[in-house]
């Protein structure tokens, strides 16, 4: 059979894409060769090799840098099991992490101007403009269907556009960064969508624990990179908050009036009713609004102490269970008392959520809603894909006998 060649282009980026199919040497399997020449930066990106029968779940994760993206993404891959390294062999700053069954991808991959490109046209790396969104849906839904990729390396040492990365199609693809749910092509790819909403306050701690802390910089150099990407955050990753199944909401105490340290958290998990495959988390009796104070007897709780709270609620006009967390545990081995008093976790065993968040006591927020609720949002992506899974192997058979 002769290779047939498909000839398109976009406008956006100028560029011409060339789509090759050509028969592999494996009479179960085709080769797709997929090329892309974009004269601007001189960059090339193939997308090869199988396309199997398998079927790519796509979870995306939004939030702003320093948010705890990476704290999550270690947190999920560990559900699944195994260790998520970056690719063999491959450069030494991708910013991919593959185990068995992830593979997480950074979207900085898809900045469209490096370091120096956006100082000369003097845009960040949240605007929109500084980002392929063409290839980024292109190489997503590709690896949705099963479709390996080259997808770019944005090199965060050098702050240059490095050389592709081949990207085999994984059970589990996880896009995580600033714009997983900003393009509406994209945002359509998505199995599963979270955001991890920071407030200020807290962003300000966290950014300062760790980038005057851990790597030297100023408190006026820290106020002033969080200043200078507040507008583009509003304005372009913010929003994106509203299209997301789950927000995990990050915000002051209120157990200690006036707090302004920040040590101590009050944390929202957010769930939107009426999502497939996801059926939110809740504490005693669905759909009822409770308070919960379970210091006492069961569980050790120092100054300030614990509250949960459970509650329906609208969020962006979409109906959603509401489970909240205020202060932290003193023991974590002691959240086996809340977690046998929280319903819909999706546990494959009695205790699972303890034994996670023991698993990984020296992750930041262990002690406190942020683990907790990335530890069940974890476990509820783990069911929401064995679902996915089961259904799409009866819908075949089904088909098959109408
Ligand atoms: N739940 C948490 N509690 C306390 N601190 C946290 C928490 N999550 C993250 N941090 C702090 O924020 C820092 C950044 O976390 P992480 O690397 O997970 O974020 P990120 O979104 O992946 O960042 P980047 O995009 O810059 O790589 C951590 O080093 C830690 O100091
Ligand atoms: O927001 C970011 C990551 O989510 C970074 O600021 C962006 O990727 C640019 O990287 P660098 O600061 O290394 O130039």
């Amino acid at each position: 059979m002769a290779a047939v060649s498909t000839i398109y282009s976009t406008q956006a980026l100028n560029s011409t894409h060339f789509l090759t199919s050509s028969p592999s040497s494996s009479t179960s399997k085709q080769v797709f060769f997929y090329r892309r020449h974009q004269s601007q930066t001189n960059r090339r990106f193939n997308t090869i090799i199988t396309c199997a029968a398998q079927q790519t779940v796509v979870i995306g994760l939004a939030a702003d840098s320093g948010c705890g993206k990476s704290t999550f993404m270690r947190r999920l891959t560990s559900v699944f099991g195994g260790a998520a390294e970056p690719p063999k062999g491959g450069n030494p700053d991708s910013n991919t992490l593959i185990s068995d069954m992830t593979t997480v991808i950074c979207l900085d991959d898809y900045h469209s101007l490096d370091r120096t490109g956006r100082k000369e046209k003097g845009v960040t790396a949240l605007d929109p403009r500084a980002n392929d969104f063409d290839l980024m849906y292109e190489q997503v839904k590709a690896l949705k269907s099963g479709i390996a990729v080259e997808k770019p390396i944005y090199n965060h040492v050098t702050g240059l556009l490095d050389a592709p990365e081949l990207i085999q199609p994984p059970k589990i693809l996880v896009i995580e960064g600033l714009h997983p749910m900003f393009d509406e092509r994209v945002r359509e790819l998505l199995d599963f969508s979270i955001y991890l909403d920071i407030s200020n306050e807290v962003k300000f701690a966290w950014k300062i624990q760790r980038d005057m802390a851990e790597r030297g910089h100023s408190l006026e150099s820290i106020k002033a990179s969080i200043e200078a990407r507040k507008p583009d955050f509003d304005a372009f990753i913010d929003p994106q908050k509203q299209y997301a199944d789950a927000v995990i909401e990050v915000l002051p105490t209120q157990l200690i009036p006036d707090d302004n340290e920040g040590k101590v958290l009050r944390v929202r998990l957010i769930m939107k009713e009426g999502v497939k495959y996801f059926s939110p988390v809740y504490l005693f009796d669905e759909g009822s609004t409770i308070s919960w104070i379970p210091c006492g007897r069961k569980l050790t709780c120092s100054y300030p102490g614990i509250k949960f709270n459970y509650e329906p609620d609208t969020y962006f006009d979409h109906e959603v269970s509401v489970l909240e967390m205020d202060g932290q545990f003193d023991r974590l081995d002691e959240l086996i008392y809340v977690e046998s008093h929280l319903s819909n976790l999706s546990t494959k065993f009695y205790g699972e959520v303890t034994q996670q968040m023991l698993k990984h006591a020296d992750f930041p927020g262990s002690n406190n809603g942020t683990g907790l609720f990335q530890t069940i949002v974890g476990l509820k992506i783990r069911d929401l894909y064995e679902q996915l899974i089961a259904n799409r192997a009866t819908v075949p058979a089904e088909a098959a006998k109408a």
